[in-house]
Order: C-alpha cells, then sequence, then structure tokens
C-alpha cells in the first residue's frame, strides 16, 4: 500500500516554515490503519522485541495497537509531570521547539528487548532522549521504527548503531 497518500502535508503549523506531516488523515482511513499497524508488527515480530516503547501522544497511537498484535509490553515516554511513580527524565530539542521526556524507572528490565515506535523521525532529537532513557534502565534496544522519516532534517547516525526502519520516506 502506498501509505504516503495517506498523510497530508501542512505548510507552517506549528511555526513559519515546518511543513507539519498530518498522520490524522491516515487514521481516519481504517484499511490503512490498520495495514500500518500490521506493517509495524511484524518488524517488532522479526525483533524478538519483549517490549515497545513509544512517546506520547502520536507515537501511542501506533505503540499500543502494535503491542496488542505483537503480545509485546507497552512502556510510556511522557512529558513531564504525568508519570505517578520515581522517572528518569532527559531535556530534547524537536523541529519546532524544546521540552522534557520522562520514563519510569524499574518499568523496563535489563532483560528487555525493546522496539522504540513513533510516527514521524524529524530531526531526531526526541529518539535520542527516548534511547538515552532506556540506557539508564540498562535495556537492549533491537530495532526502530516509525510510519514516516524525513530525512533531510538529520543525520544518518541512528542508522548506523542500530536497525532503524520507516514505512515512507520523505
Ligand atoms: O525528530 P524530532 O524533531 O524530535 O520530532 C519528532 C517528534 O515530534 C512529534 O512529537 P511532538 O513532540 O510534536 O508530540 P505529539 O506527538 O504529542 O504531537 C512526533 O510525534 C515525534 O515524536
Ligand atoms: N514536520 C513534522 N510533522 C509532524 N510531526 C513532526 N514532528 C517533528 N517534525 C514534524
Amino acid at each position: 500500500m502506498d501509505f504516503k497518500k495517506y498523510i497530508t502535508d501542512v505548510p507552517n503549523f506549528p511555526k513559519e516554515g515546518v511543513v507539519f506531516k498530518d498522520i490524522t488523515t491516515l487514521l481516519n482511513d481504517p484499511e490503512a490503519f490498520k495495514a500500518v499497524i500490521d506493517e509495524m508488527s511484524q518488524f517488532v515480530k522479526e525483533q524478538g522485541a519483549t517490549a515497545i516503547v513509544a512517546p506520547e501522544a502520536r507515537g501511542f497511537v501506533f505503540a499500543s495497537a502494535i503491542a496488542y498484535v505483537t503480545g509485546t509490553k507497552f512502556v510510556l515516554v511522557r512529558k513531564p509531570g504525568k508519570l505517578p511513580r520515581k522517572t528518569n527524565e532527559v531535556e530534547y530539542t524537536l523541529e519546532y521547539g524544546t521540552s522534557k521526556l520522562q520514563m519510569q524507572q524499574g518499568d523496563l528490565t535489563p532483560n528487555d528487548k525493546v522496539v522504540i515506535v513513533d510516527d514521524i523521525l524529524a530531526t531526531g532529537g526526541t529518539i535520542d532522549a527516548i534511547i538515552e532513557l532506556i540506557d539508564k534502565e540498562h535495556a537492549e534496544i533491537v530495532g526502530i521504527e516509525f510510519l514516516a522519516d524525513i530525512t533531510e532534517l538529520h543525520d544518518k547516525e541512528l542508522e548506523k548503531k542500530y536497525k532503524v526502519k520507516s514505512l515512507i520516506n520523505y
């Protein structure tokens, strides 16, 4: 399936100069969304993952469906003040701002084999922060997957260190 046609480009959102990749048009199409979840789940199975880690909010939309299909545990990465137990925290910069992400201590164990799931890889700031949070728990990262990758916005370092898959490349 040609997934690209289900993503809508929205110029100058949320800031002047950013072309926002709107995934809601994909979510509005049940067949396309199912095909995406099936393909992303296949990657998780191939890597032999025991856990999926994803950031709010759009990452959750994909990750929870993939965790259900693959029977893996799902660990949440959230913005500050949302997770109730003791967390680790990392500050990061993304295409249109700076923020912090947290993951609860002990949600992952050193035995976990993790696939990280998110909708968009842009500058890579978010994914780098998630990797740092997982490394603090000494879990193994066996793969990273995105619905879409905006190639011109990030370097190639991620692909050098990890098995990375994107269903759509811009
Ligand atoms: O590669 P980067 O430049 O770091 O950008 C990618 C991140 O930006 C978006 O999340 P956002 O923080 O906008 O949160 P949302 O999912 O809550 O909209 C997207 O869902 C990725 O997580
Ligand atoms: N251009 C973009 N579109 C959608 N989500 C994003 N996250 C970071 N950059 C983005």
